[in-house]
């Protein structure tokens, strides 16, 4: 596994050691000693399994209390994954990242608790694994939209087309209205 940069220091890819042979592939997809090596050594708690279609977009999502820290990757299609540092004492401080993962780069992103967490579907069909630092609390979550005016997150859509969104991500807040982490 090799950690790739990403321009907010605590926002993490990783690039998974693939072995390839006639018969397919084999990789270590989680391997917590080789995480720590690479100075993540974040205790995981929960697993999420979640399938999306062409064109939905999941978050932008956190927990406050609570937060979690995903490590995700996809195992089917592609999606664009989206990263928003909501710690006011962070140098990076509402900056946004985005990354394509798919099944076929076989990347992964570890979102640090304190990040707002979401993704836009590229393909037909997108399964999306990611694994959390602290259990699901739906009393502690919180939604900021997806198209906020202030992050201006360059979602790949196509000029005029919408994204398909639950009614609570329609009804997610402004960041400049939402509770952030100190
Ligand atoms: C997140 C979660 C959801 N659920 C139940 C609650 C709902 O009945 C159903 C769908 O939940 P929701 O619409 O919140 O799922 P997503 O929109 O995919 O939410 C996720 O999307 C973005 C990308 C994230 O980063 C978060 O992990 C998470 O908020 O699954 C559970 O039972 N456990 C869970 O951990």
């Amino acid at each position: 596994m090799k950690r790739l940069g990403t321009p907010i220091p605590d926002l993490v890819l990783l690039e998974p050691r693939v072995f390839e042979d006639e018969r397919g592939f084999f990789f270590e997809s989680y391997n917590k000693r080789v995480l720590a090596d690479l100075g993540l050594c974040q205790e995981f708690v929960q697993d999420n399994h979640s399938r999306s279609r062409r064109g939905v977009l999941r978050g932008l999502h956190y927990q406050m209390p609570q937060p979690q820290g995903k490590l995700v990757r996809v195992v089917t299609g592609e999606i664009f994954d989206v990263a928003v540092d909501l710690r006011r004492s962070s140098p990076t401080f509402l900056q946004w990242y985005g990354v394509k993962l798919s099944a076929e780069n076989k990347l992964q992103l570890y979102v640090p608790e304190g990040f707002a967490h979401g993704f836009l579907t590229l393909s037909e069909w997108a399964e999306v694994l990611y694994k959390t630092t602290d259990f699901y609390a739906p009393q502690y979550e919180r939604c900021i939209r997806w198209d906020d005016p202030q992050l201006r997150i360059e979602w790949p859509l196509d000029p005029g087309v919408q994204p398909v969104v639950s009614p609570k991500d329609a009804a997610g807040v402004p960041v400049e209205k939402a509770d952030l982490f100190p």
